[in-house]
């Protein structure tokens, strides 16, 4: 279905006669890239050491499909028309330890269960996008940290390199990357077990609901919300419906497309139609940091056909996004870009008004979701970094009310959260204090919401959506 496309300074001399370097003159080489000055980058000790292992990746099978990359371009086309709701989320960095099969079923488990919140309570389809199966490199403020007078180079995510606070491990190390694609494609593999093979049926809405969320306040709203689904799933099939109807879901996977080495080694030529994908994952997006107009990444994502977003905070303007539409989505075509706003619980009814107005008076097609995470980060006086539910909530209400008054759709959230029973995000129903954080601070860069905070905003934006 796809052909590699080889070439570059990274490409094995071996792999040559078979993967030429111009394989497709739409997609810049590595080097080309680079020669943009690409923000956030890893600087690898052993340039020979990169090139075998984007080699090695070059040589890999895609981990998805460029047809399913489609598929997810016209559900986020009904996003974009106002006929659906994304529900985007996922860690904010995934990490090799992490991929156990606990952790992957936690983490879709709470994904379903919101899932089904947001479908039933609201009468709206949800698309579901995991921040999974990639999600490995992290753009950060600072190239260095700093601990009891010891710097050493910032972690950028199991991508690059070590959490481990010593020298060696926080060297970049490009064999990591052959790593992120062996995880990903393990946990894309369970992934796909799951929502196919009857851990995602319909039918299984109780048995989501176990363990510690059962025994809180949104564990008992959500049992009678799945009393009255096991209801209505007992009328339709007294009525002949078809139960294998609710066997699977459809789950796709999403990650920000970083490291240039990776997401180039994994960009293919689909043979049905000739175009270039990024088949690392079926969505990838470009940060708030790596959105400059004449970037590599902007360059990479403007030529690959999967769906995108980009990330806007409280810096971005009306004439960036534009600009920036202009350059990913030329034929403004629906579905393929997504407008991921994090400008702040304090900021979003000020700047969004006027980003929305101006962009949709200039036509652009465009899906519009929040992410109420990132612009609202604090340090507690304890030296976690932790978020307010409350600043979340804030966020994404005003989102919903900018959108309203604008006549416009909130069309989804993008969330970082895990299925465990974390403590990383202070307030929700469970009143998690800054003193709790240390109980179960698992996070190796931004703090996430635990499932019973995920379960609650799921419950809060199904108000926020029945209204809009
Ligand atoms: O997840 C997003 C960024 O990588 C993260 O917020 C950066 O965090 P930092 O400001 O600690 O580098
Ligand atoms: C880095 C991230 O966000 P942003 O680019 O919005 O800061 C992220 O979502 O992991």
């Amino acid at each position: 279905m796809v052909r590699i496309l080889g070439g570059g300074p990274g490409a094995n001399p071996l792999a040559r006669p078979k993967y030429p370097c111009a394989v497709s003159s739409e997609v810049p080489s590595l080097a080309e890239l680079h020669a943009r000055g690409a923000a956030q980058q890893p600087t690898y000790p052993d340039a020979s050491a990169v090139d075998a292992a984007v080699a090695r990746l070059r040589s890999f099978p895609p981990l998805v499909f460029a047809g399913e990359c489609d598929e997810l371009t016209d559900q986020l086309a009904a996003v974009s028309r106002g006929e659906a709701f994304l529900l985007q989320g996922g860690d904010c960095a995934e990490t090799f330890e992490g991929v156990t099969a606990d952790n992957i079923r936690n983490k879709l488990r709470v994904l379903l269960q919101m899932a089904v919140v947001l479908t039933y309570a609201a009468s709206v389809p949800v698309v579901k996008l995991g921040r999974f199966a990639g999600q490995y490199a992290k753009p950060r403020s600072s190239d260095l940290e700093t601990r009891d007078g010891v710097t050493l180079p910032a972690y950028r995510g199991d991508a690059v390199n070590g959490f481990e606070f010593t020298e060696a491990s926080r060297i970049p190390d490009p064999q990591r990357l052959v790593d992120v694609y062996n995880a990903s494609s393990a946990t894309l593999n369970l992934v796909r077990a799951f929502t196919t093979g009857g851990y995602a049926d319909l039918r299984q809405v109780h048995a989501w609901n176990t363990d510690f969320v059962l025994g809180s306040a949104v564990g008992s709203r959500y049992e009678a919300l799945a009393n009255e689904i096991d209801r209505a799933l007992t009328f339709m099939k007294a009525i002949g419906a078809d139960p294998d109807e609710f066997h699977r879901v459809q789950m796709h996977s999403s990650h920000e497309a970083l490291v240039l080495e990776y997401e180039h080694a994994m960009t293919r030529i689909d043979s049905r139609t000739q175009n270039p994908y990024d088949v690392s994952g079926h969505f990838v997006w470009i940060g708030e940091r790596t959105r400059q107009l004449d970037g590599a990444h902007v360059e990479l994502l403007s030529r690959i056909k999967n769906p995108i977003g980009v990330k806007l905070g409280p810096t971005s303007t009306a004439d960036d996004a534009i600009a920036l539409a202009g350059r990913l989505n030329p034929d403004n075509t629906a579905g393929r870009l997504t407008f991921i706003t994090r400008m702040g619980a304090a900021k979003v009814r000020d700047l969004l008004p006027p980003l929305v107005e101006k962009v949709e008076a200039a036509g652009v097609q465009v899906a519009w979701v929040t992410d109420p995470m990132h612009g609202n980060t604090y340090e507690a006086s304890s030296g976690y970094k932790t978020r307010r539910f409350d600043d979340v909530i804030a966020e994404v209400q005003g989102f919903f009310d900018v959108h309203r008054a604008l006549g416009t759709w909130p069309g989804g959230i993008h969330v970082e959260l895990t299925g465990d029973d974390v403590t990383e995000c202070v307030g929700g129903g469970e009143e998690l204090s800054e003193a709790d954080l240390a109980g179960r601070y698992e996070s190796v860069c931004d703090p996430r919401l635990n499932r019973v905070q995920s379960l609650e905003l799921a419950f809060l934006v199904a108000e926020m959506l029945r209204k809009a």
